[in-house]
């Protein structure tokens, strides 16, 4: 394979995998016995009936809710030039309507984790916010409000308003929700409904201002529960032209022998960030994996890859250099190694970071880590001789390295003048174990 094939294939695949929105919106009708919304309000109980509401109904509830306030590192932050809105808590009003009779959890399990997640979703209802003339949040992540916490759900009421669209970012790129042209709004004969959205918590996303009106919105935490999910999600993966278009670029890249010729492993940086920690099980992530995430795994199965969600842990020596216990000879090095879970911290105090060999024992023999070797373009496609090493695993990188990568974070107690607390980090990707072009053709048949 020639170099510039490589890249062009790389692109290719990568524009597949932007092609996906981080979010799904839309619309559903409100019945009749679910439109109305009641409040504990300054003077006792207030309703709003959306089936025909107006002005003075979405004032008084306006009034009846206090400042919305945002999280910034655990804290609830007040700040009207952010985030500009009322809130009501769910201790405080009750809605006739439900997401879940809509079959909204099921567009979410199909459109945003391709059928691929085993674990039930759940909704839970967190605030009621009113967005009057001239409010507005500016970009921002939503916080997850636990590890199971995968994104947020917000349904906007059928009420008059402009301005109050969605913006969502990720990836380099940004997409629009007008919601407020989404909603259709009754005068208590015709049809009315209501407009939805729901995106990961890791993508940003922000609320442009009100222009006129109020713009009221239900929104709810969505999380991984115990439940199995309901079975029959396969057919909508394999019916995808996106896998099925990331697949075939992945067949271009391992049908030509002189890709990885000696066999490795592919790695894919994840899109996506996940909350992952020192006991997180990377098999259960695996089934966890956001939009394309879970199509870029998904489609290395297809192909007959073994996959795995894998750990990387970059080592340099410490000092920079080390001396050669057989030549003598002073070496800088650099190591990385995949692991199939985080590193043990503990033991990582017990290590003398500045002994060479103590460090490859700890990672090789007790984290089980595979060394690895990055490869550029040119040994990819065999361009330029590859010095074979024993048990050092060759790796081409489908896709760059991203800022906000997932990283799974171990503290230890480090020694020095003081004790003081280290951290070591792993960046979790997906890879793919590709054997040599012998192996790959008896795959295929
Ligand atoms: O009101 C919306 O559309 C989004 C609200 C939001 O981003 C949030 O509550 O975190
Ligand atoms: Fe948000």
């Amino acid at each position: 394979m020639s170099s510039t094939q490589i890249p062009e294939i790389c692109k290719a695949f990568a524009e597949c995998v932007q092609a996906e929105l981080p979010y799904i919106s839309g619309t559903f009708p409100l019945g009749p016995n679910e439109s109305k919304l009641f409040y504990q309000g300054p003077n006792g109980l207030g309703m709003v009936d959306f089936s025909n509401v107006t002005d003075s109904d979405l004032e008084a509830l306006s009034d009846a809710c206090q400042p919305a306030s945002f999280g910034v590192g655990g804290q609830d932050i007040l700040d009207v030039s952010y985030r500009k809105a009322g809130k009501m808590d769910t201790s405080r009003f009750s809605s006739q309507f439900s997401p879940v009779t809509h079959g909204i959890i099921d567009l979410i399990r199909e459109d945003l984790f391709k059928g691929e997640d085993e674990r039930g979703i759940g909704v839970e209802l967190y605030k009621l916010n009113v967005y009057g003339p001239g409010s507005f949040f500016k970009a921002h992540i939503d916080t997850p409000r636990s590890d199971n916490m995968f994104g947020s759900l917000v349904v906007i009421l059928p009420t008059i308003h402009t301005g109050g669209s969605l913006i969502f970012r990720h990836g380099g790129k940004e997409w629009t929700f007008d919601s407020a042209g989404a909603v259709q709004v009754g005068d208590g004969a015709s049809s009315y409904q209501a407009a939805y959205t729901a995106f990961y918590s890791d993508v940003e996303h922000e609320v442009t201002p009100v222009l006129s009106g109020y713009r009221v919105t239900l929104t709810y935490n969505l999380y991984f529960s115990s439940n199995t999910a309901a079975a029959g999600a396969a057919s909508i993966r394999s019916q995808s032209s996106i896998t099925l278009a990331i697949e075939g670029h992945l067949k271009s890249l391992l049908s030509d022998s002189s890709f990885l010729h000696t066999g490795g492993y592919l790695g894919f940086r994840l899109i996506h960030k996940y909350p992952v920690h020192k006991s997180t099980d990377l098999n259960l992530l695996a089934k966890t994996l956001k939009g394309p995430d879970a199509r870029i795994l998904f489609a290395c199965t297809s192909l007959g890859l073994r996959t795995s969600l894998q750990a990387f842990y970059s080592w340099r020596s410490s000092p920079s250099s080390y001396r050669d216990a057989q030549d003598g000879k002073k070496r800088r090095i650099k190591l990385t190694y995949a692991m199939h879970k985080a590193v043990n911290a503990d033991k990582v105090s017990e290590i003398d970071m500045g002994d060479w060999e103590d460090v490859k024992e700890f990672l090789e023999d007790y984290c089980k880590g595979k060394a690895v070797r990055n490869l550029g373009l040119m040994a990819a496609a065999n361009m330029e001789s590859v010095q074979e090493k024993p048990d050092t695993q060759n790796i081409y990188w489908i896709n760059p390295e991203v800022k906000s990568a997932t990283k799974v974070e171990s503290a230890y107690i480090a020694y020095g003048n003081e004790a003081s607390l280290g951290y070591i980090y792993g960046a979790v990707a997906i890879v793919a174990e590709v054997g040599d072009p012998s192996k790959r053709r008896t795959m295929e048949d």
